[in-house]
């Protein structure tokens, strides 16, 4: 179900019947006013306003079904369920009112079979575009039971003229719910109809099974609540409809004493007014604002008739209640109750909606979906018009994205040039440092200040060397590096530094910090700024060639227009035209000189005679003569006319022609033009696609150097620690070959002072061998230790080939002179020392 509409509140009709014969023998008289031009009634001191109000002084019962009625037919061709509902007391005119004692007598007026009427005229006027199926039932609840009124296997029963009632033979139907709360009633028969006497011929027999009495108040009493159900479907193409229209006419409430009942009719009257009083228990807690508000019970399964009617009050259904009274004040106390029921139920709020089969709404449903998706889909393909102004909106969300591109590149560049600058002097920082630490290192170790100064001026050079041979490499990486990859990769680079296997962070030359910042720094410059070039430079070529296309487009549409200005005349046709003329009129010229020839000759026989008469033809051939000179002289001047015009002609074949060249020259030139463009794009895209393939093989060679330059650092790192270690031990064998000479010289005091003296030049051998000893003991340990600090030195390293092994070569090399340079010290500071102790 769908389409919900907004609540709409149950219509309440009050309809007056008049005075009946019974009433009128007993002398009653009408106790209801009625104020003209308004719904409202008055009894009494009490006043009422309802929806519509019909009989007595105001409009007539028949304007019911038109006001009330009719616009429930509209409700049931468009989905919705409709309720038309007649209540009041016994005898009040409910039965008359809906027709439902309706016997096939066409003349019988009434609610039902203006409705099945109406139904089946619009049903032949829709048959074409709608396929329709209509079903009725017709029940009735007699004694809190249901009973199919419309039961094919049910026997009539008899009628017995003792009790006037019909009491048909039959089983009474269950209620169910059904599983989304609705009500149904099992195995209630349901007959398909087509036409509307088909209908009526159900309606008139169920009327005749319904039970029915006679009381003091209603000959024909009903004795049971009757409802008489059409139910439609509509099948629009994929759409089926179905809505049922409750035609329900309600059995009379009763006070016993008046309707003389006892026995059977008194049970009867019981049970009808307790399912009255159900139904007015209902509209009393719906029509309530307070309770409804708060959602309070409503008893709806207090009775069979408040369960059946469970969609008509307060539910899914259009609802009038009409209220059915009569005038006389006999009957003024039911008709004051009838008008407080039926006017609380103007309270009650309805939310009527539109009924589609489940299935139906399902695949409807589906469809919408469907199409949604489908155009969803062409949006996102592109090949749709698209919801424009969401395609406008992100235009302008892509341009202001780009200008602030824009602005972000430019802020890049001014931070990357700061950078630079605070990476220069970050590494002169690190060199500082490094060569302070260095000189830290030497003082600690026990080195003078001299000796600390040179070797830090040493260890200086050497830490710059390396400094500036990493921001050669840094360099070279930048430049390899491209700026797309930059982007992407950036982070996973700077990653791996953390995790390098050499621990670099830690290292002495630790440029893992500033690399990649530097690296930041100067991503993408070159690079981007030579293939933006490259793009700038194709970019406006491509304009410049478009342009080129449009001035050529432009003229030769120019030229084609001016050329169908020519062509518009057709110049063979206008050429023969001129000829023609000049033809006719060179021989009309000929005409006229023959016959001026002849006028001439004439004129000269006529001269010779003296006559009057011929004087007088004379002066007629003169004049005759001077005629056709003019005329031949007009002549002539048309004939130049022509000539020129026919020149002028040729002038504009020439010039056609000419025009014709230059249409053949500008289209040719925009083939070429066009060529060029194709051309040049295709190069563009040729080079932008080497352009790609060097780019990922820069990035990959930078990695290498990358990786290359890192193992270098790290060997560095090593042989530094090695040349540490190796001074260290140094001057450790120092000091012992130190504490070796003292010992040997007070060995030799001692010699001396047991042996006596000896010579100067005894003393002299003895220094000279003392330093010479020192000198091959330091050599020959400083060469022991650089031997086993070779053998310890990574095998690995010596198996690597190429670059890595010339590498290593340098190492060594370094490795060689440092050890030659610190045994020279040494051997120096040896000979100093054995000179000082000598
Ligand atoms: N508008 C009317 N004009 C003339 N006669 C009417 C009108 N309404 C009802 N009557 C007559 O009043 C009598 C009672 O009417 P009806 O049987 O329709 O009442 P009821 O409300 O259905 O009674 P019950 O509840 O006992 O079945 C009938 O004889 C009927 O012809």
């Amino acid at each position: 179900m769908e389409n919900a509409d907004s609540a709409q509140s149950v219509r309440v009709a009050v309809n007056i019947r008049p005075l009946i014969t019974p009433e009128l023998l007993i002398g009653c008289t009408d106790c209801i006013s009625v104020v003209p031009g308004e719904p409202q009634v008055q009894i009494g001191s009490h006043s009422f306003t309802y929806d519509y109000l019909y009989g007595s002084t105001g409009q007539s019962s028949s304007a019911i079904y038109d006001d009330c009625v009719a616009p429930l037919v509209d409700a049931l061709f468009n989905a919705y369920n409709a309720t038309v509902l007649a209540y009041g007391q016994t005898g009040s005119g409910k039965t008359y009112t809906m027709g439902t004692d309706y016997n096939g007598d066409r003349s019988s007026g009434g609610i039902i079979p203006k409705v099945m009427e109406t139904i089946f005229k619009r049903v032949e006027t829709m048959k074409n575009s709608t396929e329709f199926c209509i079903r009725v039932s017709f029940i009735e609840i007699f004694k809190e039971e249901v009973y199919d009124l419309l039961d094919p296997n049910v026997s009539k029963g008899e009628v017995t003229s003792a009790t006037k009632i019909t009491l048909p033979n039959r089983v009474p139907i269950q209620i169910r719910e059904t599983l989304h709360g609705g009500i149904t009633l099992a195995g209630v028969a349901e007959p398909e109809v087509k036409t509307k006497e088909e209908m009526a011929s159900y309606l008139s027999s169920g009327s005749l099974s319904r039970a029915t009495g006679s009381t003091n108040m209603n000959s024909q009493s009903s004795r049971s609540h009757a409802i008489f159900t059409i139910t439609m479907e509509q099948k629009k193409g994929d759409d089926i409809l179905c809505a049922k229209f409750h035609l329900v006419d309600l059995a009379g409430s009763e006070r016993a004493k008046r309707t003389g009942a006892d026995g059977m009719r008194l049970k009867e009257g019981i049970h009808i007014n307790k399912g009255l009083l159900a139904l007015g228990n209902v509209i009393s807690a719906l029509g309530d604002e307070k309770k409804r508000k708060e959602g309070g019970h409503v008893p709806y399964r207090d009775s069979k008739l408040t369960r059946l009617l469970q969609d008509s009050l307060g539910g899914n259904s259009k609802t009038v209640m009409i209220a059915c009274v009569s005038p006389a004040d006999s009957n003024a106390e039911e008709t004051l109750n009838t008008l407080k029921y039926s006017n609380r139920a103007r309270n009650i709020q309805n939310k009527a909606t539109i009924n589609r089969d489940p299935v139906a709404a399902q695949v409807q449903t589906m469809r919408n979906q469907i199409e949604q998706l489908q155009a969803e889909l062409l949006f996102y393909r592109g090949d749709a018009s698209g919801p424009f102004d969401e395609i406008q909106i992100l235009k302008h969300k892509i341009s202001l994205l780009e200008a602030s591109n824009a602005e972000l590149k430019q802020e890049l560049k001014r931070q990357q040039v700061t950078s630079e600058s605070f990476v220069q002097r970050a590494l002169d920082a690190q060199v500082e440092r490094d060569r302070l630490i260095l000189k830290i290192e030497s003082v600690r170790n026990g080195n003078s200040w001299d000796e600390v100064d040179s070797n830090s001026n040493q260890d200086y050079d050497l830490v710059k060397s390396y400094v500036s041979k990493i921001q050669i490499l840094e360099r070279e990486l930048l430049r390899l590096k491209s700026p797309k990859s930059m982007s992407s990769s950036h982070l996973v680079e700077c990653a791996d530094y953390d995790d390098d296997e050499y621990g670099l962070k830690d290292a002495l030359f630790n440029h893992g910090d500033e690399f990649p910042s530097d690296c930041n720094a100067k991503a993408g410059e070159l690079p981007d700024m030579e293939d933006d070039e490259k793009e700038l430079e194709h970019s406006s070529l491509q304009e410049k060639l478009d342009k080129e296309l449009k001035e050529l487009d432009r003229n030769l549409e120019q030229k084609e227009a001016e050329m169908k200005l020519y062509s518009n005349s057709d110049t063979s046709i206008i050429r023969h035209h001129y000829e023609k003329k000049l033809l006719e009129m060179e021989q009309e010229k000929k005409i006229l000189q023959k016959e001026i020839e002849k006028l001439k000759f004439n004129l000269t026989n006529i001269s010779s005679t003296s006559d009057d008469g011929a004087q007088k033809l004379k002066q007629d051939y003169l004049q005759k003569w001077n005629s056709l000179e003019a005329q031949v002289s007009e002549l002539k001047k048309k004939q130049e006319a022509q000539t020129q015009a026919l020149k002028q002609k040729q002038k504009t074949d020439e010039a056609t022609k000419q025009l014709q060249d230059e249409i053949q020259r500008i289209k040719a030139q925009k083939v070429h033009l066009q060529n060029k463009i194709k051309q040049e794009s295709e190069q563009f895209r040729l080079w932008k696609v080497s352009r790609e393939k060097e780019v990922l093989q820069l990035k990959k060679e930078g990695r290498r150097n990358e990786y290359e330059m890192h193992k270098l650092l790290a060997l560095n790192q090593r042989q530094k620690m090695v040349l540490q270690r190796k001074s260290e031990e140094a001057s450790m064998a120092t000091k012992r070959l130190k504490e070796l000479l003292e010992s040997r010289r007070a060995s030799s005091r001692e010699t001396m002072g047991v042996g006596g003296g000896s010579g100067p030049g005894v003393q002299a051998l003895v220094k000279a061998i003392e330093h010479e000893l020192e000198v091959t003991v330091r050599v020959h340990e400083v060469r022991s230790e650089y031997e086993r600090q070779i053998q310890e030195s990574d095998p690995k390293e010596s198996e690597s080939s190429g670059s890595d092994g010339n590498r290593r070569r340098e190492g060594e090399n370094l490795e060689v002179r440092w050890c030659g340079l610190q045994l020279l010290e040494d051997a120096n500071r040896g000979s100093f020392v054995s000179e000082r102790y000598a």
